[in-house]
């Protein structure tokens, strides 16, 4: 069996959200959590290897990245796609520059394209800034993000930071220009000494003009917004099939380590229709109290289950964020609350839980791990960027949501169930 398109997600959401896109224009996708052991006896279109690499260090993000790209490879993959966030989550450091370099490295390819745009979640690129909804990136929600702040929307100097190649512009006017248009001027670029290419795209069309430029290229970069036109270029179109799970059973559950805007908007929308919430606080977490927390919560859940959706959650106000930070350390307090959030997870699903929501990237790539999931079938999208996925846990089926954290409308945590 042979792979048409090998993706690398830097984290678990953002590799259901690309998966998502590729599923909805025809892919037959599967979705594995961490380098698989063994190549697939089924057949595939795309293989997307989620990683959770986003927040390493640059020399550990490159090796696991150039892992991935290795067994993808071996699967036969004609071309190959590293995701990354669609507000382009990163630090001076990387780690999309450098994972984006030794890709390039790896393929021996002389220029490669980045663009995070995603109309559909309102991510759009004009003249190489960055827009979230209606804001600059640096004045959305992301200039407060607890580990990866965006405070700069312009992605050519952000990029620029992070890479050692040149990286330039393919702007709007040669977009509306077209296809033939993109590629001279990628050749124009590209003679320039150019090797990396922010492009900006406002809207799906964009990305359905961009997309047949990229044809040849061995290797993509960006959001989960430029996938959609990649499929037409492997001869492959949008077919209902490709998304239907099995039916859902067992309680349901929401997991929420995201302090993303969106987040919290939903957080809030779920307890003021009187919603079953347990809120996590981070300041009473120590590696002594963790396992009579974990006792705690679980025994809170066990009669909610039975009347509805219940919530546990750690996702806060940027102030309160920084006042735990201030406290724990960033890296520290990340890791404890995404630890105990796994464990939780883990312990829901022992009381029944068979539908299971968890936001934040992060939040997501500790529960996936914490359940032993390594491998995930795409099913219905939820709202733009969100599917359902199924797995099998230690042998019972879990249907499971991996929700980016600025993903989703207010009521997502109510609406999410009502889609199974
Ligand atoms: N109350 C809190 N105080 C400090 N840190 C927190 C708190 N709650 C959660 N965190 C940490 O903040 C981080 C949130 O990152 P996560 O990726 O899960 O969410 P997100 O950034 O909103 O999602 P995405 O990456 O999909 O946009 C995690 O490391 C989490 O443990
Ligand atoms: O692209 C996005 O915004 C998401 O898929 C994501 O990666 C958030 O973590």
């Amino acid at each position: 069996m042979s792979i048409l398109l090998g993706c690398i997600a830097d984290d678990f959401t953002g590799a259901t959200d690309l998966a998502n896109n590729l599923v909805r224009n025809g892919m037959r996708v599967a979705q594995t959590i961490g380098i698989p052991q063994h190549p697939f006896n089924t057949e595939l279109d795309a293989v997307v290897v989620a990683l959770k690499s986003r927040n390493l260090e640059p020399e550990d993000a490159v090796a696991q990245s150039l892992e991935a790209l290795e067994y993808l490879l071996d699967q036969g993959a004609q071309q190959i796609f590293f995701k990354y966030c669609s507000t382009f989550d990163s630090t001076p450091r990387g780690n999309i520059g450098p994972v984006t370099e030794a890709l390039m490295a790896a393929l021996g390819v002389d220029f490669t394209i980045a663009t995070p745009a995603f109309p559909d979640n309102g991510r759009c690129v004009y003249k190489g800034y960055l827009f979230v909804g209606d804001q600059l990136l640096s004045e959305s929600g992301m200039r407060d993000h607890p580990l990866t702040p965006m405070t700069d929307a312009n992605l050519v100097r952000v990029m620029q930071v992070q890479c050692q190649h040149h990286v330039g512009l393919i702007e709007y006017q040669d977009i509306l220009a077209g296809t033939d248009a993109i590629s001279s001027k990628i050749a124009h670029l590209k003679a320039s000494n150019i090797k990396i290419a922010i492009v900006d795209a406002v809207t799906n069309d964009d990305l359905y003009r961009i997309a047949p430029a990229l044809k040849d290229h061995p290797l993509i970069t960006g959001g989960s917004g430029i996938a959609i036109g990649l499929p037409a270029n492997f001869g492959l179109h949008p077919h209902p099939a490709s998304s239907k799970l099995p039916p859902a059973k067992g309680f349901q559950a929401i997991v929420s380590g995201s302090c993303s805007q969106a987040t919290n908007l939903q957080v809030e929308s779920f307890k003021s229709l009187g919603g079953a919430a347990y809120v996590v606080n981070p300041l009473e977490l120590s590696e002594e109290s963790e396992e009579q927390l974990l006792e705690e919560i679980l025994m809170w859940a066990k009669p909610q289950l039975l009347l509805g959706p219940v919530l546990v959650y750690s996702s806060a106000s940027p102030e309160q964020v920084k006042e735990v930070q201030s406290q724990l350390g960033v890296q520290a307090a990340g890791s404890a609350i995404e630890n105990l959030l796994g464990l939780v997870a883990k312990g829901l699903i022992t009381l029944g839980v068979g539908q299971l929501l968890v936001a934040g990237g992060e939040t997501s790539g500790a529960c996936v791990k914490a359940l032993g999931i390594d491998q995930m079938q795409i099913g219905q999208q939820i709202d733009p960027g969100v599917p359902w996925c199924y797995a099998l846990v230690q042998g019972r089926p879990l249907h499971l949501a991996l929700k980016s954290g600025n993903f989703g409308a207010p009521d997502f945590f109510t609406n999410a169930f009502s889609k199974l």
